[in-house]
């Protein structure tokens, strides 16, 4: 097994890479509500995340295994939070608010799931978790880069962010890191690393709406 078979048999992929939320915003229609929604509930999730990335530095055995978690961990900090930082500012978006805002039923169900598979799993069960979170930004980065980016649109320093040489190096570096951890795994395995995979993508997909929702 590897990160692309994790890909491939997922049913929710294409919704949430594809997600309305991600046109919109490749088109730069949408609302302002809906993105200040969302950067609030991400900057929340990925104080989560982190912490995930942090137990897999924890939970890994050699060096190299480390180095991802490493480089994962200086991604969501000074990548990505950094980016919503930067957003928070030029919108004047107070940070107190966005660190004293009350999680949603959404982003508490995805940041606990993949907390919960990080603390109560392998490491390969680890990654199988948090696989759709990262690698599915960097196809949409990518994507979005490919098909030609368009001019002032007020969402492009979030496209920057995954679209970068840097994010793509990451997620390069972690689809090498997931192949080898799930190379050996048995069927017993291939479909416990499915089936973490498949919840946390279909946990993306609500992720994406309850910002169109503002729910
Ligand atoms: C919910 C969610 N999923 C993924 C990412 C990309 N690390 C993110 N920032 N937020």
């Amino acid at each position: 097994m590897n990160y692309q078979t994790l890909r491939h048999n997922c049913p929710s992929w294409n919704n949430y890479i594809q997600h309305e939320f991600v046109q919109q915003l490749t088109a730069g229609t949408l609302a302002a509500d809906s993105f200040r929604h969302y950067l609030i509930q991400d900057y929340l999730y990925l104080i989560h995340y982190t912490r995930v990335m942090a137990l897999s530095v924890y939970k890994s055995d050699t060096l190299a295994q480390m180095r991802v978690g490493q480089s994962g961990i200086n991604a969501m900090l000074d990548l990505e939070i950094g980016m919503y930082l930067d957003f928070c500012h030029q919108w004047g978006i107070p940070l107190a608010d966005v660190e004293g805002a009350a999680e949603s039923a959404v982003t508490i169900a995805y940041s606990r799931y993949i907390l919960d598979a990080a603390m109560s799993g392998s490491l390969a069960e680890l990654y199988a978790a948090i696989a759709p979170c990262l690698m599915g930004y960097g196809e949409i980065g990518k994507r979005i880069k490919d098909n030609g980016f368009i001019t002032g649109n007020p969402y492009q320093p979030w496209i920057d962010v995954f679209s970068s040489d840097e994010f793509q190096a990451i997620t390069a570096q972690n689809e090498a890191q997931i192949d080898l951890l799930l190379a050996d795994a048995s069927p017993a395995q291939a479909d416990k690393f499915q089936r973490l995979f498949d919840t946390a993508a279909r946990m993306e997909v609500n992720f994406w709406q309850q910002a169109l929702d503002l729910s």
